[in-house]
């Protein structure tokens, strides 16, 4: 089975590209959505007693999470911790569950792949990139972002033109939704005939 790494810097345009290699066929395991779903069960006590105030009836509030770590590395560092090994296990169990079905390719949908060290755990690695000030357009047209925020979350994420340069894929998610699906769907059948 191959392990296609999914990754990209914040609004590259990663989510919307793992939804087309799940249109193609192609498992995929979301990080985000995995942390998504320990905020609202299993985590929410451990992240109350770390972050007192984050949680409302019973449910992690990112907001309120969000403002207590960006910006401050100290805190970030410890929600990090508590929450990667985490998503970790869930992604872990994911591959596990395919090897065993015989799946010939998934797709593990890591935001963070570069900066946690993700990248032995997966063959090949695809980066979604764009203009930086393509990325910066749809960054702050979302609600809630500040150039302050942006500049804080851009900080603790390793440089576009790293992750291109060490991606075996890149994926120009610039030139439309055509464009970005054309490459999918040559990197699904490339890696499905290995
Ligand atoms: C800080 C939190 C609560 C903010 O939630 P919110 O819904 O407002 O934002 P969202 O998760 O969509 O993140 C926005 C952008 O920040 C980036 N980002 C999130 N966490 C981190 C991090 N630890 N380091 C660098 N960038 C990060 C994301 O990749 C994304 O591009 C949330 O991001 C979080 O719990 N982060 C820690 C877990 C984590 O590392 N998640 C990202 C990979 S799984
Ligand atoms: N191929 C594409 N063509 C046109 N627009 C795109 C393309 N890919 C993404 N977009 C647009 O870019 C924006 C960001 O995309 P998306 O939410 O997928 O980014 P992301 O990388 O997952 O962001 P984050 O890391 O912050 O969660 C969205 O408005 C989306 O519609």
């Amino acid at each position: 089975m191959i392990i296609l790494g999914l990754t990209g810097s914040i609004g590259m345009g990663k989510s919307t590209t793992a939804r087309m290699f799940a249109e193609e066929g192609v498992p995929v395991h979301d990080s985000d959505a995995a942390v998504h779903k320990l905020y609202e069960g299993e985590a929410a006590a451990g992240i109350d007693r770390l972050y007192p105030g984050t949680v409302v009836e019973g449910v992690v509030d990112r907001t309120k999470l969000g403002a207590r770590v960006i910006g401050n590395a100290e805190a970030l560092k410890k929600l990090e911790e508590y929450i990667h090994p985490r998503v970790r296990a869930d992604a872990d169990a994911f591959v596990k569950r395919h090897e065993e079905a015989g799946t010939a390719l998934v797709v593990l949908d890591i935001p963070l792949l570069f900066e946690t060290g993700g990248t032995d755990r997966v063959d090949r690695i695809a980066v979604v990139s764009a203009p930086a000030e393509v990325q910066r357009q749809r960054v702050l047209s979302r609600d809630g972002m500040t150039e302050e925020k942006f500049a804080a979350i851009l900080s603790k994420q390793v440089p576009d033109e790293e992750k291109r340069r060490r991606a075996d894929y890149v994926i120009d998610s610039s030139r439309g939704l055509d464009h970005a699906r054309k490459q999918v769907r040559e990197i699904v059948q490339e890696l499905s005939q290995i």
